[in-house]
C-alpha cells in the first residue's frame, strides 16, 4: 500500500492573506480545469477551514483571525477562480444559511432590483473601515462547479447573495469599495433593498 507522504501541515492564517496594494488582488483570476490538481482540492478545503476557524471564538482568538463569511483564492495569492463561502444561520445552532467551495462561479442572471448591507462591507484584504453602501444585485443565479467538476446552478438572495457577489468580484480584481458612490457613500437610488 502506497503511504501518501503528506508534507508539513499547512493552514491559512491572516499572514497568508494578501492586502490591498498587492497586484494579485487586481488581476483577473484564471478558470480551473477538471480534474482538479491535488493542490487545488486542498486549497478549497483550506479556504473553507479558514472560514470555520475565523467564526470559532476560541480558534479565532488563538490564531488572531478576523471573522469572515467568504474568501476568494486571489486573497491567498492564488489567481484561480475558486471561492469558499460559509454564511452561518441567524439562530445560534442552526444549519449554515449557505456553505460551500465554488469553482468557476459565474452570475448567469440577476434581479433588476439592487441591494446592499445596511452596515456596509468589510474585506479580509482591506485593513481599514471604508464606510458606505456597496450596491449589488439583490438576487442572483450562480452557475458553478463543485470539486468533482459537477455543474450546479443556484439562486441566492439576501446575505448569501451579497457575500457570493463580493467573492466573485475578487476573481475579477474588484474590491468592495470600488462599488461605493465616491461623491456620497450613502446615496442609494429608489428601490434599492437595504439589508439589516
Ligand atoms: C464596514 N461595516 C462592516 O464591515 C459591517 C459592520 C457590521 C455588520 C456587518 C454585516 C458589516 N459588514 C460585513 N460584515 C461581515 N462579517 C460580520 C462579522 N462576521 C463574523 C465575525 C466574527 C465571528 C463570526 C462572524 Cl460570522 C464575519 C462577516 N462580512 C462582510 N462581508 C462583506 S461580503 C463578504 C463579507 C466578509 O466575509 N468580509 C470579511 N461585511
Ligand atoms: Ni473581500
Amino acid at each position: 500500500m502506497e503511504i501518501q507522504e503528506r508534507s508539513g501541515f499547512f493552514m491559512i492564517t491572516m499572514d497568508t492573506i494578501i492586502r490591498e496594494g498587492h497586484p494579485t488582488l487586481r488581476e483577473i483570476a484564471k478558470e480551473v480545469t477538471f480534474p482538479l490538481t491535488e493542490q487545488e482540492q486542498q486549497l478549497g478545503k483550506d479556504m473553507f477551514e479558514f472560514l470555520v476557524n475565523s467564526q470559532d471564538p476560541i480558534k479565532a482568538e488563538e490564531l488572531h483571525l478576523r471573522g469572515g463569511v467568504g474568501l476568494a483564492a486571489p486573497q491567498v495569492n492564488v489567481s484561480k477562480r475558486m471561492i469558499a463561502v460559509l454564511v452561518p444561520s441567524e439562530q445560534e445552532d442552526g444549519e449554515p444559511e449557505f456553505a460551500g467551495v465554488l469553482y468557476n462561479p459565474k452570475i448567469v442572471s440577476h434581479s433588476v432590483q439592487d441591494a446592499c448591507l445596511g452596515d456596509g462591507e468589510g474585506c479580509l484584504s482591506v485593513d481599514r473601515d471604508v464606510p458606505g453602501y456597496v450596491v449589488r444585485h439583490a438576487r442572483v443565479t450562480i452557475a458553478y462547479q463543485d470539486e468533482t467538476g459537477a455543474a450546479h446552478k443556484i439562486r441566492l438572495k439576501n446575505y448569501p447573495s451579497i457575500v457570493v457577489q463580493h467573492e466573485i468580484d475578487h476573481l475579477n480584481g474588484v474590491l468592495f469599495y470600488d462599488r461605493i458612490n465616491a461623491d456620497n457613500p450613502f446615496a442609494i437610488k429608489e428601490g434599492v433593498l437595504v439589508l439589516e
